[in-house]
């Protein structure tokens, strides 16, 4: 593409340099990835300001850099009052508008989201739809797989990808949105057409300090939901009508609204629920009729999730009898209450609870059918929201019968410090400490009985632990089928 006609869609920009003659085939955010003809982007982030690399772009093969300052290189320099902005402006231009040419359906919240998508994914793949997914654990395109750094990927990767989905024919990409995309602009341009709440409780206030910030983070979702230039799909948005932030949310949006609940009267409405050892049932109250939904997904919240997913599918012009078989068949997500197979008469759940509410829920749901003791393992990630270990550690010791809190993470925090501040001021004393996950995992399994439940949360999918900045192998899995066997 040509630099100046790319460049030209920029609202507010400064070039003292020609850009007529020249070229641009990529457009890139990282010097260490850099092509010839390519547009570097320099962003500041973080952990470094990408000016600092502007000079090594353009050693890489850079034939313009986007800049938010003047910087003395031999290519053009397009300065700008804000480059990861205008990089998600751009990137979408420049992979022309890709996201208008697919279903997107996207879904935001503290919990739930890789849930719901892979539920909302499921059913459109049984609709004969071709279909790809982004988020936590990876980005699947038409059943290819590709890893991934961040749940929500940033602007350029993103619209890089939904091109291949469009080059591919995908119909629908369904992907979770975080609350740190939503309030760095990750998803700016993305056309979203069904925006998903699930529900909002503590969590990242090491990002967004208050909960009033993370909830408007949340809120950008709603309010953008419609905004892009071009777009044909009609938009909706699904919001879980029981959480407290509904309204705010629904206040948010000029689109139509779904809702969805258990408590409240709602679009799709569960009623009848019963919360069984070996699933949910419910009647699900649709706009098109009342259905009954068998599933074996456990738990009040995954009758959230079942909700939440259906109300999407169901805007998305699915079917609600076969909605009802995806629903009914689904099996869930790895590392999401995933049972552990062995031989032993207790059970062992593997489960990605990383947040007092998820946690309260995981357990909650275990203490309805343990006939026995629970166990949980559990720590709290370093280098994420502090205020949220003491309440995990509470959730912890309040719903469980012993607790061992470990390490999860421990990244640049030193992991005793991390469990320092899980147990600071904690009233309850059925805990142990072991700061060894492999070590706290082993004692669980040695210490439960016939009829117990092992709750291991926290890490899910995750095959790994980050301690500084090594990332060593670890699966919660593997360890317990090791103890479990031996
Ligand atoms: C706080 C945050 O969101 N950080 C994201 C950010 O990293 P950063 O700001 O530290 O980037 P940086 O390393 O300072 O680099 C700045 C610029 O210099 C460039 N650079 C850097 C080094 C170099 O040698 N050359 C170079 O060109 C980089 O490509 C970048 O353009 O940009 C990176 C690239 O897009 C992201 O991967 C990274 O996510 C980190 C890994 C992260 O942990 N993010 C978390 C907080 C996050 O976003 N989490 C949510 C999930 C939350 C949930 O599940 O609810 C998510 O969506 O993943
Ligand atoms: N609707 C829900 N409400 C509360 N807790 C839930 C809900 N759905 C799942 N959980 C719990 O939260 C954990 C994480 O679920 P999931 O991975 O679907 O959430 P997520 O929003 O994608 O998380 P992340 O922000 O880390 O990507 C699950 O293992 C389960 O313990
Ligand atoms: N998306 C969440 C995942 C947390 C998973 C947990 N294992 C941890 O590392 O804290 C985060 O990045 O905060
Ligand atoms: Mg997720």
């Amino acid at each position: 593409m040509n630099a100046k006609d790319l460049i030209e869609n920029l609202p507010d920009y400064q070039c003292e340099q020609n850009l007529d003659m020249i070229n641009i085939e990529h457009i890139e955010m990282d010097h260490r990835l850099l092509k010839t003809d390519s547009l570097f982007v320099c962003i500041k982030g973080h952990t470094v300001d990408g000016h600092q690399f502007a000079e090594a772009a353009v050693e890489n093969g850079a034939t313009v850099i986007l800049a938010e300052k003047e910087l003395d290189l031999s290519v053009p320099v397009v300065i700008v009052p804000d480059t990861a902005r205008a990089l998600a402006h751009l990137a979408n231009i420049f992979y022309d508008h890709s996201s208008s040419k697919l279903k997107v359906i996207g879904v935001t919240g503290t919990n739930g989201k890789t849930s719901v998508t892979h539920i909302i994914d499921e059913i459109h793949q049984y609709a004969m739809q071709k279909t790809a997914l982004i988020g936590t654990i990876q980005m699947v395109i038409d059943g290819e797989s590709h890893p991934v750094k961040n749940t929500t990927p940033d602007a350029l990767f993103l619209q890089k990808n939904l091109h291949e989905m469009v080059e591919k024919k995908i119909d629908v990409a369904t992907m979770e949105v975080s609350s740190h995309a939503l309030d760095l602009g990750r998803v700016h341009g993305v056309d979203i057409d069904i925006a998903v709440f699930t529900n909002l409780s503590q969590d990242h206030l090491d990002y967004h300090q208050t909960m009033q910030n993370y909830l408007y983070a949340k809120s950008l979702l709603f309010s953008q939901l419609g905004n892009t230039l071009k777009h044909e799909r009609p938009k909706y948005a699904i919001i879980n009508q029981d959480d407290e932030y509904a309204e705010f949310l629904k206040r948010a949006t000029a689109q139509p609204i779904l809702t969805y609940g258990v408590q409240n009267k709602a679009s799709f409405q569960a009623i009848n629920v019963k919360l069984m050892a070996n699933g949910v049932s419910f009647i699900m109250k649709t706009p098109k009729g009342n259905v009954l939904i068998e599933s074996k997904l456990m738990g009040m919240f995954s009758v959230y999730n079942l909700l939440a997913a259906a109300a999407a599918a169901y805007a998305s012009g699915i079917e609600l009898e076969l909605i009802k078989n995806v629903l009914n068949n689904t099996s869930g997500v790895k590392g999401r209450f995933q049972p552990v197979e062995h031989k032993k008469a207790f059970g062992v759940i593997i489960d990605y609870a990383h947040t007092p509410d998820s946690l309260e829920n995981v357990l909650s749901t275990i203490k309805r059918f343990c006939e026995g003791n629970i166990h949980v393992v559990v720590g709290c990630g370093g280098d994420r929201d502090r205020s949220k270990r003491p309440l995990m550690a509470e959730v912890s010791c309040q719903y469980a019968d012993q607790a061992i809190f470990t390490s999860d993470n421990p990244r640049s925090e030193s992991p005793q410090a991390i469990i320092d501040d899980m147990v600071k001021g904690l009233k309850n004393n059925n805990y142990q400490t072991v700061l060894d996950r492999e070590e706290a995992i082993r004692q669980a399994i040695e210490q439960a009985n016939a009829k117990d439940v092992v709750l291991i949360a926290g890490k899910g999918h995750e095959t790994y632990q980050i301690v500084g900045d090594k990332v060593l192998d670890f699966d919660d899995e593997k360890v317990a089928i090791k103890y479990l066997n031996s």
